[in-house]
């Protein structure tokens, strides 16, 4: 049966907003990418390059950028791809640009701050004619850009519709599993942020290998615990979008959280680089809605006490050490 979603739109003309153009023009859908900077997307009309966010990548030709949210209104799926802050903002612009029913697919990762919402229920109150869906893995946008391989998942509360735009939007570089566990897909999303910042000052401290394994095994134990005190599934936290990426973003300085600890470990202070680090503007809501149902996250108080400077490295990594011998779990 032919995939039903002939024309996409893509809300967000960032690293990732722009890759996932790549990746929906590569299985076959005409896609329309949208930025709010006029200049931005009229240089990106020019040159088929989108040189702020996502340097030495070519537009496929089925990609048309435009400045306008009206070019949407005729897509069938329309992901959101800006910060998970500015979520609102944009789906709620989108709303009135949309036909009833065209399901809007959050790929951020992130809480909302304010509401402590997750980013399908900001899609929901914000553009409620619209089903919300979330994609969400372990998947760098140079990596998809770039046409290796890559798999993520897709989860509505509709499972066939999380199948059609999964079977819409995947192709043999970029595979996508679904699933109807929207929570747990959004869950290890937003918590692998504020952990990678963690294993980032790891790094930067030079702790050495053994400490960052038990830093990512120990942090997986916090996600798990949230995780189920939120009403995601196991097996989602134990897959692609849970512990596929925490290890994605707790190796590599490719990712910009990794990279904003490992800057935190070596210089010793939080010091904001104007690169977008998601689990910097998660921590505080994660910690408190932890909090609030007794779910015990030592890593990431410890990585928000150093964010909100209310804890240097060394007390924040003594505090971790200090805590009483337990039984693991
Ligand atoms: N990069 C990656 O590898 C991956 C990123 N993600 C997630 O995708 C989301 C976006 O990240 P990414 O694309 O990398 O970020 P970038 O910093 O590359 O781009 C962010 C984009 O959002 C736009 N934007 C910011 N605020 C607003 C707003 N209020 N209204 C409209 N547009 C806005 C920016 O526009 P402008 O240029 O005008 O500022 C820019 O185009 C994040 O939640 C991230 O966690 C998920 C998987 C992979
Ligand atoms: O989410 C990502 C990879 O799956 C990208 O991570 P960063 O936002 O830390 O770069």
């Amino acid at each position: 049966m032919a995939a039903p979603f002939t024309r996409i739109g893509i809300a967000g003309a960032g690293a990732w907003g722009t890759a996932l153009a790549n990746a929906a023009a590569r299985a076959g859908r005409e896609v329309v990418l949208w930025g709010r900077d006029g200049a931005a997307v009229e240089a990106m009309r020019e040159t088929r390059v989108n040189t702020l966010h996502l340097p030495g990548v070519e537009l496929a030709p089925a990609v048309t950028p435009t400045a306008s949210l009206f070019d949407l209104s005729e897509c069938e799926a329309v992901l959101l791809v800006v910060p998970a802050q500015a979520s609102r903002e944009v789906a709620g612009a989108l709303g009135s640009h949309l036909a009833r029913g065209t399901p809007l697919v959050a790929c951020s990762k992130g809480i909302e701050r304010g509401t402590s919402l997750f980013m399908t229920q900001v899609l929901a109150q914000a553009c409620p004619h619209s089903p919300p869906a979330i994609l969400s893995g372990p998947s760098f946008a140079t990596d998809v850009a770039a046409g290796l391989p890559t798999a993520v998942t897709l989860a509505a509360r509709d499972g066939q519709l999380a199948e059609a735009l999964a079977r819409a939007l995947g192709s043999s570089s970029f595979r996508l599993y679904h699933s109807e566990d929207v929570r747990g897909v959004e869950i290890g999303g937003a918590a692998k942020n504020v952990l990678a910042i963690a294993a980032g000052i790891v790094g930067g401290r030079r702790l050495g290998a053994s400490a960052a394994a038990a830093l990512i095994a120990r942090g997986f134990a916090e996600l798990m615990r949230f995780g189920k005190a939120y009403g995601a599934r196991a097996e989602t936290l134990t897959g692609l979008s849970g512990l596929g990426d925490l290890i994605l973003t707790c190796s590599t300085a490719q990712s910009r959280n990794y990279a904003l600890g490992l800057s935190i470990g070596e210089v010793g202070g939080f010091h904001p680089s104007g690169r977008l680090a998601e689990g910097a503007l998660t921590a505080g809501v994660l910690v408190a809605m932890a909090q609030e149902r007794g779910v015990d996250m030592p890593i990431a108080r410890a990585v928000e006490a150093v964010l909100a400077g209310r804890s240097d490295i060394e007390q924040a990594i003594g505090s971790l050490l200090a805590r009483p011998q337990k039984a693991e779990s």
